[in-house]
């Protein structure tokens, strides 16, 4: 059942389905098992305490899955300019959105209406959109068989409108509905514990983040809960559905393969552009990021560094991966998804033992009206958290006890940003993302130019009474960020773009004012000095003003290299100072008609005025008045 901030009752019958549910996909493409992926155990774990890892550690530069070779040309990683962490959040825009997701997306500005406003005095590279919050809803997972067997009762209550109410935690775990101690939450959306997966596909705003990313936004999913609370089986559905080959059809697909089908289904109807996905996936564990396509046996960390160029964080040396198909981007999902560090513990038995990140980059290149042609880079990052937890709850020990520090340490960082990005004084101080690998990585998403969705996912659970109230507190705060969404492009063709812009309105300009010119000249005939000079200044101007107007094959634009596009630039600067100048030349021209049309008009009333004189001197001594 799904809780929203709006009054729309039953949403969760009506379903709000759309077409694109794990259902409808098509079936996957035949693969031939790979030498390193045969033989690699299930994701099963150990005894409490034991972490365990499914990689089959042959080769370290090459993923080893078949499904990785399978349609997809591998890049080779590049120094200096892979990225990863990112941004995002959304509504969803199926048909049946409710209303409440509608009126947000047109709070932010929905990706169909955005209008792209390369600064011209700069030539910025940058589109933007208004500031906005982002968006958080929360996810309460169903009591589990144990929870049910030891009587644990729910503490949470859903009223709608959006809102959660916490019960009050007294001492002795009685029940109490204490007015003081009963807390009420309001996000964006809230997905009781009957909730589908299907049903966080339509409402949860994913797909606005699909259509955000498709149009050149940097975009965020990322689930955020103690351990145990149902944050991967919403990201990916349970552990088992990647054992063997996928069922397409499993209702239990999680948000990231419905997202996919989404994201392809969407692609194909936009016959007007040209794609290229690429995907990577990561994990953060124990600080280090892993790549999860390409782990290598030694599981060798990768560096985080700055760029420059980029102004923000990214890792050195990740893999991305060309998908041309749905299914490769599924097997990227696939391959992360074996490679991820899990464990058990006294709470999960499948427990992340790191964050991962999964990022789908989709570069688009479209032709303008003008005919040139527009690159974007959009991105969107799906990033499950792992779960914190009270290692005195979850029994660890160990490794798992390291990794539960760890865990929790960075969850810690990421908290004093959120809770320092969503105070409006300490927003612009300084904010601590350098603390931990995974707030380096995210920065971006949580304060950048990104649109963010945060799914915090809770237990109903009353003994975890304490870390649903975490979870919602920092729920709240994080509802309270707000980013600037931008599309970010190349700066040429930002500049390209922006001087044709600039040249179409300077041409609106000057048409208007010819006609304006040639309707008065068509009006005032007479040959005097004023319609010599306009005749002139019209001459000038439809001869072009004595400057060349550049003739340039806009088809080539994707051929050229650095200097023949700086050359086009600058052939565009000069058209466009040309038409500057004509345009002066006009409101020369029209500011002496003006002036002209003054003198003539003043000249009018004195002579009006002489001959009402005249008029009354002649009737003082007319023939008619001298009758009287
Ligand atoms: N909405 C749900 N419906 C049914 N089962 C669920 C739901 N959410 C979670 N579960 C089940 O609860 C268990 C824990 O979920 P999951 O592993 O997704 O938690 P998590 O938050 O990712 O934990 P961790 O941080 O330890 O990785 C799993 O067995 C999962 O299948």
């Amino acid at each position: 059942m799904v809780r929203r901030a709006s009054s729309v009752p039953h949403l969760n019958s009506s379903g709000g389905s759309s077409a694109d549910s794990a259902g409808t996909s098509g079936s996957r493409r035949g693969r031939a098992p790979v030498a390193g992926s045969r033989g690699r155990k299930t994701p099963s774990t150990t005894s409490t305490g034991q972490s365990q890892r499914q990689s089959s550690g042959s080769s370290s530069s090459m993923p080893r899955s078949r499904s990785l070779t399978n349609g997809m040309r591998r890049l080779s990683p590049q120094k200096g300019t892979g990225s990863s962490g990112g941004t995002g959040g959304g509504g969803g825009s199926s048909r049946n959105t409710p209303y409440f997701l509608r009126s947000r997306e047109n709070e932010i500005g929905s990706a169909d209406t955005l209008e792209i406003v390369a600064s011209k005095s700069t030539g910025s590279e940058e589109c933007s959109t208004p500031e906005d919050n982002i968006n958080v809803v929360v996810r309460v997972r169903p009591l589990n068989d144990k929870e049910k067997r030891d009587r644990h009762g729910s503490t949470l209550q859903f009223p709608g409108n959006g809102q959660v109410i916490l019960e009050g935690n007294d001492v002795g775990q009685k029940r109490s509905h204490n007015r003081d101690s009963v807390r009420v939450f309001t996000y964006n959306v809230v997905f009781e514990p009957g909730a589908t997966q299907e049903d966080i596909l339509d409402y949860s705003g994913i797909k606005r983040i699909i259509e955000m990313g498709i149009e050149g936004f940097s975009c965020t999913a990322f689930c955020y809960g103690q351990t145990g609370s149902g944050k991967t089986h919403t990201l990916t559905g349970p552990p088992d559905l990647f054992v063997g080959k996928p069922n397409p059809k499993d209702p239990r697909h999680g948000l990231i393969f419905r997202s996919f089908l989404y994201l392809f289904q969407l692609i194909k109807n936009r016959k007007d552009v040209n794609y290229v996905l690429k995907a990577s996936f990561m994990e953060i564990y124990n600080e280090r990021v892993i790549d999860l396509l390409n782990p290598g046996s030694a599981r060798k960390p990768l560096a985080v560094r700055w760029s420059k160029k980029s102004g923000g964080f990214f890792v050195e040396n990740l893999f991305t991966v060309d998908c041309e198909e749905l299914d490769d981007l599924l097997a990227v999902l696939e391959e992360g998804m074996r490679n991820r560090a899990v464990g058990s513990h006294a709470m999960n038995d499948h427990s992340s033992r790191s964050h991962t990140i999964l990022t789908v980059h989709i570069l688009s290149d479209q032709q303008t009206d003008g005919g040139v042609f527009l690159s974007k880079h959009g991105k969107i990052n799906f990033v499950d958290l792992a779960g914190s937890e009270l290692t005195k709850k979850t029994m660890s020990e160990g490794k798992t006890l390291e990794e539960a520090n760890n865990i929790n340490k960075s969850l810690m960082v990421l908290g004093y940003c959120i809770s320092s990005l969503s105070d409006s004084k300490k927003r612009t101080g300084h904010i601590p993302y350098r603390d931990s690998q995974l707030t380096k990585l995210l920065a971006d998403s949580l304060a950048g130019n990104g649109v963010t969705l945060m799914i915090a996912c809770v237990s109903p659970a009353h003994y975890n009474h304490a870390e649903t109230l975490n979870t919602l507190r920092y729920a709240s705060r994080a509802k309270r960020i707000r980013t600037k969404p931008v599309i970010k492009m190349d700066p040429r063709e930002a500049l390209i773009l922006s001087l044709k812009r600039d040249i179409h309105a300077l041409q609106m300009e000057n048409d208007h004012l010819k006609a304006a010119l040639n309707l008065h000249h068509q009006a005032a005939p007479n040959g005097g000095p004023v319609e010599n000079l306009l005749e002139l200044q019209l001459d000038r101007v439809s001869s072009g003003g004595g400057v060349p107007v550049p003739k340039v094959d806009l088809q080539r634009l994707p051929e050229l290299d650095g200097s023949e596009l700086a050359e086009l630039v600058k052939l565009y600067m000069v058209e466009n100072e040309s038409l500057r100048q004509e345009n002066n030349h006009l409101f020369t021209v029209r500011e002496t008609i003006l002036r002209d049309q003054e003198i003539v008009c003043r000249e009018n009333e004195r002579l009006l005025k002489k001959l009402e004189d005249v008029n009354k001197t002649g009737s003082l001594f007319s023939p008619i008045s001298d009758s009287f």
